[in-house]
């Protein structure tokens, strides 16, 4: 029996749903990272899905950062890296303008700098490189990890929903879950250990879930599914580092900076194994670093991240 099938308690799971249809177009490709013109090198964006922590998602500023970008690039110039710091917290009620700098234009190699603004304040700057597709004479890469297939296992909302259905659950830890399936992300997840996803045991930092976008992109357009991907790349990424503790109440959690490196083409509507750990945790922040493989074995893109991580200080048991 796989881990996904019954629960050490003995609990059955739920089923795994059958496929949904994916005939419905992305919204992260319809809405999402379409950016309005406004001026030359100046765009505006839409605010789509708003985590818990009401601050914007700190993906959604990067993929619409990259998109401004990757505009003023020629199209067989492609995205190879990016490098931004998040510097104030994104504010969902208004909209990001994203003012772009072409830093350099080569031979082999564009570098653009994106400033993305609320209220004339930056709250993200990005660097980003785009390369010319040539070929290597060096060419290796690790061997992909070896997980059970997205089709056997199931979906964060199920999980989520069975989590619900326990009678001793905390009131609180309730209601953030009933927000999570109320507000649904973009991004189709399946945690390969469902009992790391739901707090159950503390483990090494490190975990593994498949992951795509929801809805159909479609092939063709590279420079799309790599705004994707880094719009995927900071979901369920920096909660990695709280794996190994039991649940601790955090006071504030946010991204401070986030690096991406793409390697090989892919699909962002197609499922990747997103493999997290985090190596290092300390003075209040927590690094983490993720690979994303293709189905296939073809390790597509490699990130990192920096993150601040405050939790609220333990009650004084002395004043009981
Ligand atoms: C807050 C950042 C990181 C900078 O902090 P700081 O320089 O401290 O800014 P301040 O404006 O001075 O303070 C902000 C806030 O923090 C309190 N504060 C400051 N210092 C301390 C301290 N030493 N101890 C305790 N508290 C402190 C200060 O009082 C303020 O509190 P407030 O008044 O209540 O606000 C800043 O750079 C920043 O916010 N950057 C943006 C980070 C960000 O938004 N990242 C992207 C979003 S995170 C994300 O998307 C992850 C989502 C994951 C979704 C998923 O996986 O499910």
């Amino acid at each position: 029996m796989s881990e996904h099938e019954e629960k050490e308690d003995g609990d059955p799971l739920p089923e795994c749903p059958p496929m949904v249809s994916r005939d419905l177009k992305s919204i992260l490709v319809t809405s999402v990272l379409q950016l309005e013109e406004i001026d030359v090198g100046l765009y505006r964006g839409k605010n789509h899905w708003i985590p818990l922590s009401r601050r914007l998602f700190g993906g959604q500023i990067i993929g619409q950062a990259l998109v401004a970008a990757a505009k003023s690039v020629g199209d067989h110039l492609y995205a190879h890296s990016l490098h931004c710091y998040f510097v104030r917290a994104g504010d969902p009620d208004i909209p990001v303008l994203y003012n772009v700098d072409r830093v350099r234009d080569g031979r082999s190699f564009c570098v653009r700098s994106v400033k993305a603004i609320q209220r004339g304040e930056p709250i993200l700057v990005l660097q980003a490189s785009f390369h010319l597709d040539q070929p290597s004479p060096l060419m290796h890469q690790f061997s992909m990890p070896e997980v059970p297939p997205p089709e056997d296992l199931l979906s964060l909302e199920d999980l989520i929903r069975f989590v619900l259905g326990k009678p001793d659950l905390e009131q609180k830890v309730k209601q953030g879950f009933n927000k999570v399936l109320a507000n649904e992300v973009p991004i189709e997840v399946r945690p390969v250990n469902p009992l790391q996803f739901s707090r159950e045991v503390t483990t090494e930092p490190k975990r593994m879930f498949w992951v795509r976008a929801r809805g159909h992109i479609g092939e063709g357009n590279m420079k799309l599914h790599v705004c994707v991907a880094a719009y995927i790349s900071d979901y369920s990424f920096l909660g990695t580092t709280m794996m190994s503790y039991p649940a601790k109440r955090v006071k504030m959690m946010a991204s401070l900076d986030h690096a991406m490196w793409f390697h090989n083409t892919f699909r962002a509507d197609e499922w990747m194994l997103y493999e997290v750990d985090s190596p290092w945790a300390g003075g209040s922040r927590g690094l983490v670093q993720g690979r994303l493989w293709r189905r296939d074995g073809v390790l597509a893109a490699s990130c990192c991240q920096e993150g601040l991580i405050r939790l609220t200080a333990p009650k004084d048991r002395s004043k009981l």
